[in-house]
C-alpha cells in the first residue's frame, strides 16, 4: 500500500517559471525508511521541455554576464540566507527522501549555506592579473570569461551540497545553468531550487529540469547549445559525458567512485583510528565517494585494532534517520540495498570472512525500510572484487599487510584514486604516504571522508576527470582566461 505524506508535486523551473512537462506525467519519489510512502513527485520531462530550459539559459547568457560578479555574488547571498531561513524544513525532506539522518542532513543544508556565502563573496574577488608585457608601452592582463551555458548533473547521495558546489561557483563567475538533479532527491533538490527563484535571478539563469538520467541527461549532454558540463555520479555515466562533451569539443567535469583506503601503521593510536574508519566507512550509511571501504592493517596491531573496531561497529544504531538517536539510515533505495546485499553475498563466495553485520534487518519499524547492518569482512585479498569494486554502503574490507611499503602498494592497487587516509605516529611514515599515495585527497590521522569547501577536490585515475571541484579550483573550470593587451 502506497501511504501519501506531505507530498508535493515539484515542477521544472524554466526561465523562471514553475511549469509542468509537457508528458503530463510524474515520477515518485520514496522514502527508503518507509517503503511505501512517498515523498513527492517530480516533473517526466520530455527532451521538448530540455530544449526550452537550454534555450531560456541561452537567452540569459548576456544579461547575466553584464550584470558584473560583485551583483552576481550579491544574489548568493539572498540564496544562502533563504536557504537558512529553510534549513529544517529542507534537511526533513532530505533525510525522507534519501535517508540519511536528520543529523547529516542539517549539517549537509549547513554547508550549502557556507558554500553559497564563500562563492558570494567571489564577486568582490580578483578576475585577472596584470602581466608585464615585454613592450614597455603597453598594458597586458588577464580577464576570466564565463564558459556559457554549464549542464550540472548531480547524484542522489549529497542532494544539498554537491548541486550547490556546482551552481554557485557556475553563476557567480557569469554562467547561466541548466540542473538536472537525480530522480531520486529530486524534491530535495527542487527546494533548494525555490530558494535561487526567490532570490530573484533574472529569467533564465538557472533552470531546472527533473527525469529519467538516460533521456533528460543525455539531451543535455548532447544539445549543440551546451558549453560545459559538470558531473558527479557513476564511473558508466561519467564516461559517456566525458564522450559526448570532447565529440563537441565542450569542457567537461567529471567526479566519480572511489575505493578509499586507510591505512593503520603498528604504532598508530588504535582508538582513534577505529573512531575514524568507523565514521568514514559508515556515516551516510557509506554512500559517500569519499567512504572508508578497504582498511589496511600492519599485521602486528592487526588483530588488536580488529577486535576494538568490531566492538564498536556493533554498537551502531540502524534506523528510521527522523529517529532522535539514530547513528546510521537505511541505504538511499531499493536498488542501492540490493547491490549492497550482493556485494556481502559475493564477499562471502570469494572466500572473506564476514565478521559482523550484513544481515538485512527486520521486524517492527524496520520492516518498511531498506535496512543493512554496517558489515566487516576480514581476511580479504587484495583482487577480490570486494576489494577492487565501487560498493558505496556499509561494508569494510580488511586487509592484513606486514609493512608501510606493502600497506601502500595494496592501497594503490585499485583503479580508483580519490582520497586515502593514513593513522600513524610515524612522521617518516606520513611523509612516505603523502609521496606514494595515488590520491587527490590524501589525510593523516584523520577519516577518509571530510571535503572542506574553500580547498580543492577532486581525485586520480578513474575518481574522476582531473577538472576539480570547491574552492579556487572552481574559477578554473567554469572560466576561460582572456590576455588582453593594450597599446595606447
Ligand atoms: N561519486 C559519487 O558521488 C556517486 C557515485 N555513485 C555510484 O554510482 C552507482 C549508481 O548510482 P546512480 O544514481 O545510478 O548514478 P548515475 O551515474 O546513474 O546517476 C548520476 C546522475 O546522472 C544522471 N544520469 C543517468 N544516466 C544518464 C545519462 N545517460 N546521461 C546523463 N545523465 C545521466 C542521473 O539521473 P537519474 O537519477 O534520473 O538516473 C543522475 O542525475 C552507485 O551505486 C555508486 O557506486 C552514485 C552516486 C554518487
Ligand atoms: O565527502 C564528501 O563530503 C563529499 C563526497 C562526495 O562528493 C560524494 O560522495 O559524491
Amino acid at each position: 500500500m502506497k501511504t501519501l505524506s506531505k507530498e508535493k508535486i515539484c515542477k521544472n523551473y524554466i526561465n523562471n517559471e514553475w511549469v509542468a512537462s509537457e508528458s503530463q506525467e510524474t515520477i515518485e519519489s520514496f522514502d527508503p525508511a518507509r517503503k511505501g510512502t512517498i515523498v513527492g513527485y517530480v516533473q517526466d520531462s520530455t527532451a521538448s521541455d530540455l530544449d526550452k530550459a537550454i534555450q531560456s539559459a541561452h537567452l540569459a547568457k548576456k544579461t547575466w554576464r553584464k550584470i558584473g560578479q560583485a551583483e552576481r555574488g550579491q544574489f548568493l547571498y539572498k540564496v544562502a540566507n533563504l536557504l537558512e531561513g529553510k534549513l529544517d524544513e529542507i534537511a526533513e525532506t532530505m533525510t525522507r527522501e534519501m535517508g540519511k539522518t536528520l543529523h547529516e542532513s542539517k549539517g549537509e543544508t549547513s554547508r550549502g549555506i557556507a558554500i553559497l556565502r564563500y562563492y558570494a563573496g567571489e564577486g568582490i574577488r580578483k578576475e585577472g592579473d596584470v602581466i608585464p608585457s615585454s613592450d614597455k608601452d603597453a598594458l597586458m592582463f588577464t580577464k576570466r570569461a564565463p564558459l556559457g551555458v554549464v549542464g550540472v548533473i548531480t547524484p542522489w547521495n549529497f542532494p544539498a551540497a554537491i548541486p550547490i558546489w556546482k551552481i554557485a561557483p557556475a553563476l557567480v563567475y557569469g554562467n547561466t545553468v541548466v540542473f538536472k538533479p537525480a530522480t531520486e532527491a529530486a524534491v530535495t533538490a527542487a527546494k533548494i531550487v525555490e530558494c535561487f527563484a526567490e532570490a530573484g535571478l533574472p529569467d533564465g539563469v538557472l533552470n531546472f529540469i527533473t527525469g529519467s538520467g538516460s533521456v533528460i541527461g543525455q539531451e543535455l549532454i548532447d544539445h549543440p547549445l551546451l558549453n560545459a558540463v559538470t558531473f558527479t555520479g557513476s564511473e558508466a555515466v561519467g564516461e559517456g559525458v566525458a564522450k559526448a562533451a570532447t565529440e563537441r569539443g565542450i569542457k567537461f567535469q567529471l567526479e566519480m567512485g572511489g575505493k578509499n583506503p586507510v591505512i593503520i601503521t603498528k604504532d598508530a593510536d588504535i582508538a582513534r583510528a577505529v573512531e575514524g574508519v568507523i565514521s568514514g566507512a559508515f556515516r551516510s550509511t557509506g554512500q559517500k565517494c569519499t567512504a572508508t571501504s578497504r582498511v589496511i592493517v600492519e599485521s602486528s596491531i592487526y588483530d588488536a585494532f580488529v577486535k576494538k573496531l568490531v566492538e564498536e561497529t556493533e554498537k551502531i544504531t540502524v534506523g528510521n534517520g527522523l529517529i532522535e538517536g539514530v547513528w546510521m539510515g537505511p541505504c538511499a533505495s531499493e536498488r542501492q540495498f540490493n547491490t549492497v546485499r550482493e556485494y556481502i553475498e559475493l564477499g562471502k563466495k570469494e572466500g572473506a570472512a564476514l565478521i559482523t553485520g550484513g544481515k538485512t534487518i527486520t521486524g517492527e519499524e524496520h520492516e518498511e525500510g531498506f535496512y543493512v547492518r554496517p558489515a566487516i569482512f576480514g581476511g580479504v585479498k587484495p583482487d577480490m572484487k570486494i576489494a577492487q569494486e565501487e560498493i558505496f554502503g556499509p561494508v569494510i574490507a580488511l586487509l592484513r599487510v606486514n609493512d608501510l611499503e606493502e600497506a601502500i602498494k595494496v592501497a594503490n592497487d585499485t583503479r580508483y584514486g580519490l582520497s586515502a587516509s593514513i593513522y600513524t605516529s610515524n612522521i617518516s611514515a606520513v611523509l612516505e604516504f603523502i609521496d606514494e599515495i595515488d590520491a587527490g585527497l590524501v589525510r593523516i590521522n584523520a577519516e577518509s571522508a571530510g571535503v572542506e569547501l574553500q580547498a580543492p577536490f577532486g581525485g586520480m585515475k578513474a575518481s574522476s576527470s582531473g577538472a576539480r571541484e570547491q574552492g579556487q579550483a572552481a574559477k578554473e573550470f567554469y572560466t576561460a582566461i582572456k590576455t588582453i593587451f593594450i597599446k595606447g
